[in-house]
Parts: C-alpha cells; sequence; structure tokens
C-alpha cells in the first residue's frame, strides 16, 4: 500500500516537528523534508535522545546540508514541565551527539529563531487555525506550555500526533515506561488529556516496522544525499539495535509516526482516553482505556477527551515509503 498520490491543487498539509535528533528522528524529519503531501513550517527542539541544545544543534545541522535552511528551528525547553533538570538522555541509543558519535560541525549559515518553541507552536497554530499538525517525536514538554500561553491551542491545533507510550506492551526504558513518556510523563499526561486530536503511535506498532540490513544496503547504494546523511548515523543504530535488542535491523519509530501524519491509513486505529503514570516504579506507563467496557466507579479515565491509539501498522507498507522517499534526490 502506498501514500496516495497529491491531485493537482490539494493542499499540503502544515507540520511541525517536535523532536530530540536522534537518528530515527533525523530520518523522520528527511521523510518530511521528501514528502509532497507535507509542508514543514518548522522544527521545535526538545530534550530526550540528546540535550535540548544539541538537538537544535543537530536540526540546523540538518537542514543546512540538505539545503533547507529557509525551514526555522525554534528551541525548546530544557528542563521538564516540572523544571526536573536531571532528565534522562538516551546517549547509547543514539551516541553522545545524538547522530552516532560522528561529531559533526555546528551549522554555519543559521541560528535558531528568536522565539521558543511554544510560543513558535502557539503562534502558527493562531496563524493557520485547524491546519497545523504537530508531529511530536520526543517527550511532550513544548506542548504543554502551549496550553498555558493559549487556553484555545488544543482547539487552534489540527492534530497533534505522537510517538510515544509502550500499549499493552513492556517499555524501552523499563518494562512500564516507552521513552518519550518516560521523559516528561507529567507533559504527556496534559497532552493526552486536553482536548486536541492526538492520534498516538506506540511502540506496540512501531517495533513492528524493521529497516533490515539488505534494506540499509539499498539506502546506502542509492547515495542521494538523505541516504548519505544517514549512513554513519545507522551504523551506529544498528549496532545498538543488535547489542541491546539481538536483532539484524532496527526500529524505525519516528518515520513510523511521520508517516502516519501523512497516510493514517498505514494504521488501524483504536480509540479510548488515555492517562499517563507520572510518579513511582511505573512512572511514564500509558494506560489506554478502550470504550468497549463501562466501568461502574468513577475512574481517572471517567470524563476525559479520548484519542487515537495505533494498534497496528502495514509495517512492509512504512519501510518501503520511508526508503522510496529518501533513495531519490529531489522531485
Ligand atoms: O530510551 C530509549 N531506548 C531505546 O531503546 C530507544 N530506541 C529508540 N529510542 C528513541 O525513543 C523513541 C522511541 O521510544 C524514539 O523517538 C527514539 O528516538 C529509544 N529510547
Amino acid at each position: 500500500m502506498a501514500a496516495a498520490a497529491m491531485k493537482v491543487g490539494e493542499r499540503k498539509k502544515k507540520v511541525i516537528i517536535d523532536s530530540d535528533p536522534g537518528i530515527d528522528d533525523a530520518m523522520a524529519i528527511l521523510v518530511a523534508l521528501r514528502s509532497p503531501e507535507l509542508e514543514v513550517l518548522g522544527l521545535t527542539t526538545t530534550f530526550g535522545n540528546v540535550r535540548t541544545a544539541v538537538a537544535t544543534r543537530n536540526a540546523l545541522h540538518l537542514l543546512e546540508t540538505v539545503g533547507r535552511t529557509d525551514i526555522p528551528v525554534a528551541e525548546g525547553s530544557h528542563v521538564t514541565l516540572k523544571k526536573d533538570t536531571k532528565m534522562r538522555i538516551a546517549s547509547s541509543c543514539h551516541g553522545s551527539d545524538g547522530l552516532g558519535n560522528q561529531d559533526l560541525p555546528p551549522a554555519t549559515l543559521t541560528k535558531p529563531v528568536d522565539q521558543p518553541a511554544a510560543a513558535f507552536l502557539v503562534e502558527q497554530a493562531n496563524l493557520y487555525a485547524g491546519q497545523v499538525t504537530v508531529v511530536s517525536l520526543g517527550p511532550l514538554t513544548n506542548l504543554a506550555p502551549a496550553l498555558e500561553l493559549d487556553p484555545s491551542f488544543p482547539k487552534k491545533i489540527g492534530q497533534v500526533v505522537v510517538l510515544g507510550g509502550a500499549y499493552s506492551v513492556n517499555g524501552n526504558v523499563n518494562p512500564a515506561a516507552e521513552s518519550n513518556m518516560f521523559g516528561d510523563p507529567d507533559a504527556a499526561d496534559k497532552i493526552f488529556t486536553c482536548g486536541a486530536d492526538v492520534l498516538a503511535v506506540g511502540i506496540n506498532v512501531t517495533n513492528q516496522v524493521i529497516l533490515s540490513d539488505a534494506d540499509r544496503e539499498k539506502l546506502q547504494q542509492s547515495d542521494s544525499k538523505y541516504t548519505r546523511y544517514l549512513c554513519k548515523p545507522l551504523a551506529h543504530y544498528f549496532d545498538y539495535h543488535r547489542e541491546i535488542y539481538f536483532t539484524e535491523g532496527v526500529y524505525l519509530h519516528d518515520p513510523t509516526a511521520l508517516l502516519a501524519a501523512v497516510n493514517p491509513s498505514l494504521m488501524t486505529l483504536a480509540e479510548g482516553a488515555v492517562r499517563v503514570q507520572t510518579a513511582g516504579i511505573t512512572k511514564g506507563l500509558t494506560l489506554f482505556r478502550s470504550n468497549d467496557k463501562r466501568y461502574v466507579e468513577m475512574t481517572a479515565w471517567t470524563g476525559m477527551p479520548t484519542v487515537m491509539v495505533a494498534v497496528a501498522v502495514d509495517a512492509p507498507a512504512v519501510v518501503e515509503l520511508m526508503m522510496q522517499r529518501l533513495m531519490v534526490d529531489d522531485y
């Protein structure tokens, strides 16, 4: 199954990618830049795979490398919603620089815009009310303050596609929690319950979307500017997966979420309220309440707005689409 081709005159979907690049974040951003269905309004940065300052540096460097310095980068929060500075950084997974320990030089042409990420998100949501999709690939720390800056943000934002959560499966930080939810569970719980149109893509589906060694070989042979950029980071990501997951392939978490924004029919979705555990040994646990049972007592889910959660994915179609997009230089 491929994404439906765009028809002449059809409007591109406006997206802002909030991310912590990050190897699979970089892949997702590059796929977005190569997706004719999308107009990337900007990148906002957060912590998670790296600290926020490094995420900003990587976002600027990536855009400069592929010639897209026209896209603004707004730097996000350096602390969690609760102002915690001791956040968990997944450097074993992505390398200390987030891109496989290459220690790339900083971008020379561009710097972040003056606005912080949350203000940028609110501004764009007001400028294009109902039309902006935020693709969130890291902890949700920049989105929660947007709710305080503008209480009508949940109604003005078109959709929030969240890469995060582990629905009815173990997490990847510990058995309870997926990394982005663990990074800022307070922010995540706020976004899941704010009433915005939220589509959550968790590792219960992204762990099924695997880039094999043979796929990587094909990417390398294509030698586009996008695959050249990804070559070294991917080598690190493959090593990490071999060592940690005992697989000869890597999970395409962030590209899968990005492609859910391009073509949601790549996933099967279920609707229900999601709450995120904010403390204790299950901190970061995402719990989805499906609508197929009526609970007699009041629960923490009662009366909460519902979100859509991906429960199945057409994994081969996602891998194929991602590869198609990265292997060609430009349209
Ligand atoms: O803590 C982590 N452990 C992982 O194995 C891992 N693999 C990928 N990631 C990043 O976190 C999100 C998925 O949980 C994605 O945005 C990856 O960048 C990970 N984070």
